[in-house]
C-alpha cells in the first residue's frame, strides 16, 4: 500500500527548494548504444531479445533513458562481429565513439547490453566518461522512482548487491544521496575500494530494516486476509497501461504516464463491481525484458500482492509491435516469481490499447470475446471494460455459496462479523431475528461455517 510519510520525499536529486528556485542539475548529455552481437544472436536460440529488432530494442533503451530524464544527444545500433572481452566493441569503433563523446560533450554512455566490470571500466577510460549498462540504468530509474520506505530500501539493497558483486567503481544513486551532484559527483575509485566493507555492513543493515518493514506489511496483509474481498492483481510489461486501467476501474488518479516504470510502489484499492461484489485491485511495478534477477528478488515482497492474488490480469499493450515478446517476458518473470499456471492464481490476458488498432480489427476483437480467451479493451476510452468486469465477476462468482440465515437481533457482534465475512445481499429485520441472504466466497467458506453454522437456515 502506498504510504507517504514526511521522510518519503524526493531522493534528493531534482527536489525543488521551497523558495521555488529550481536547483535541478541540467539533464545529462547521454549517448545510448544498442550493441547487436552477431554471433550471440545465432547461438542464443532462446534469447528473447533476439525476438525483437535492434531498432525496437534501441527504442526501448531510449525510453529507459527518457524515464530518467537524460538528454540523449546521440544513439545508434552498433553491430559487433565478435565481442571483445576487454572493451566489447572493436578498436575502431571505440576510437570513433571517443571522438563522438568529445564532440557532443557526452556525460554518460548507456550500453544496452550487459557489461562485465572490466568492460565497463575500460570503456570509461577509453571514452573518458561514465559508462553504464542496462541493469545500471534500470537501477537508476528504480532509485529515482522509489517513494515509500520499503521501495527505497529494496532499491538500495539491489543496488548495493549489484555493486558488491561487481566490485567496481560505478556511480549510483546512493552516491548521489551521499551528497554528490548528480551522476558524476560520487567519491573516487579508491574510496569505493575502501568502502567495500562498508557496503557489506550497509547490506546487512538494509536487510534488517527491510525485514522490519516486511513484518509490518505481513501484519497488514494478515489483517486484510480476514476481510472477504478477493484480490485482483494487475501485472504486465512496463507502459502497458496498468495504472490507466487501475484508475479507470477505481475512479482514482494514480500516476500513469507514457514513461517506463512510472509505477514502482504497489497500490491497492477496493472497488465494487457492477453486480455488487467488492474486490481489491492492485497496481504494481511493470516488468521489462532482462529485469535483473536481484531486482526481481528485491521486489519480491512488493510483488507478494501478486503472488497471493485470487486473479491475475496480465495487461498487454496489444498495439505494440513487440507485444508477443513482451508477453513472454512477463510470463518468464512471473515464473521466476513462482507464479505458474498450475500453482498460482488464474491469469486472464487483457489486451489493452485497442483504440490504437485498425478499427475493423478492434471491433472484431471486441465482438468475438467468448468469456474464456483474452479480454480486449481500451483503458483510455473505456470500450470493452464491461466485458472485463463480467469476466472478473464470473471468476469470483463461480465458487461462491449462497446462504440464508436467521440471527438473533440481540447479538450485535455476530451481525458485525457477518458483514466482515460475507456479502449481505438481502436483509430483513424482524422483532426477534434478522433474516439475511448472503454470499460467501470460496476462501471464507470454512471460517464462515465455523461461526454461523447454528444460524444457517438453508
Ligand atoms: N491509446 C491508448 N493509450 C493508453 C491506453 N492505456 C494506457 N495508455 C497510455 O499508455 C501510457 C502508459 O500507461 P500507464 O498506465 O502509465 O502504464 P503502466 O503499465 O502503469 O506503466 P508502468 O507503471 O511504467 O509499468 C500512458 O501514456 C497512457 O496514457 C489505451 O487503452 N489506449
Ligand atoms: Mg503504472
Amino acid at each position: 500500500m502506498t504510504s507517504k510519510s514526511p521522510e518519503d520525499g524526493n531522493n534528493g536529486v531534482g527536489s525543488e527548494a521551497e523558495s521555488g528556485i529550481d536547483r535541478r542539475p541540467q539533464p545529462f548529455r547521454a549517448m545510448v548504444l544498442e550493441p547487436v552481437v552477431q554471433l550471440r544472436r545465432e547461438a542464443a536460440g532462446e534469447d528473447v531479445r533476439s525476438n525483437r529488432s535492434p531498432e525496437a530494442r534501441l527504442e526501448e533503451a531510449l525510453g529507459l533513458g527518457a524515464a530518467i530524464n537524460l538528454n540523449i544527444v546521440h544513439s545508434a545500433v552498433v553491430r559487433i562481429n565478435q565481442p571483445k572481452p576487454a572493451i566489447l566493441f572493436g578498436e575502431g569503433k571505440v576510437e570513433e565513439l571517443a571522438g563522438l563523446v568529445q564532440a557532443e560533450e557526452v556525460d554518460l554512455v548507456v550500453v544496452d547490453h550487459p557489461l562485465t566490470p572490466v568492460q565497463q571500466r575500460n570503456l570509461e577510460r577509453r571514452l573518458k566518461t561514465k559508462v553504464i549498462d542496462r541493469t545500471g540504468l534500470i537501477l537508476e530509474i528504480f532509485g529515482d522512482r522509489a517513494r515509500t520506505r520499503e521501495g527505497r530500501l529494496q532499491v538500495d539493497l539491489a543496488h548495493l548487491t549489484w555493486q558488491k558483486s561487481r566490485l567496481v567503481r560505478s556511480w549510483t544513486h546512493l552516491e548521489r544521496q551521499r551528497g554528490g551532484v548528480g551522476f558524476m559527483g560520487g567519491p573516487g575509485e579508491t574510496q569505493i575500494e575502501s568502502d567495500r566493507r562498508q557496503i557489506q555492513d550497509r547490506i546487512t543493515a538494509l536487510e534488517k530494516a527491510l525485514e522490519q518493514v516486511r513484518r509490518t506489511r505481513d501484519l497488514h496483509r494478515k489483517k486484510r486476509k480476514k476481510i472477504p474481498q478477493p484480490v485482483v492483481a494487475l501485472v504486465g510489461y512496463t507502459n502497458a497501461g496498468k495504472s490507466t486501467l487501475f484508475n479507470r476501474m477505481t475512479e482514482s488518479d494514480v500516476f500513469a504516464k507514457d514513461l517506463l516504470f512510472a509505477t514502482l510502489d504497489p497500490t491497492l484499492r477496493k472497488i465494487r463491481l457492477p453486480h455488487g461484489r467488492e474486490v481489491i485491485l492492485s497496481d504494481t511495478v511493470g516488468f521489462i525484458s532482462e529485469l535483473p534477477t536481484h531486482l526481481v528478488a528485491a521486489f519480491r515482497a512488493t510483488l507478494e500482492e501478486v503472488l497471493e492474488a485470487d486473479l491475475i490480469l496480465h495487461v498487454r499493450d496489444i498495439s505494440h509491435p513487440d507485444t508477443d515478446a513482451q508477453a513472454e517476458d512477463v510470463k518468464k518473470t512471473l515464473t521466476d516469481l513462482g507464479v505458474s499456471a498450475q500453482t498460482g492464481a488464474p491469469i486472464v490476458e487483457v489486451w489493452n490499447k485497442i483504440d490504437r488498432l485498425d478499427p475493423a480489427y478492434a471491433e472484431k476483437l471486441l465482438t468475438s470475446q467468448d468469456g474464456e480467451g483474452p479480454v480486449a479493451l481500451s483503458a483510455l476510452t473505456g470500450s470493452g471494460i464491461d466485458a472485463l468486469y463480467a469476466r472478473i465477476e464470473a471468476f469470483m462468482g463461480q465458487n461462491d455459496d449462497l446462504f440464508s440465515l436467521a440471527l438473533p437481533v440481540t447479538d450485535g457482534g455476530l451481525i458485525a462479523a457477518l458483514y466482515q465475512m460475507a456479502e449481505v445481499l438481502e436483509r430483513e429485520d424482524g422483532e426477534k431475528e434478522i433474516r439475511v441472504e448472503v454470499r460467501v466466497s470460496d476462501k471464507q467458506r470454512g471460517p464462515f461455517r465455523d461461526r454461523f453454522k447454528p444460524f444457517i437456515v438453508i
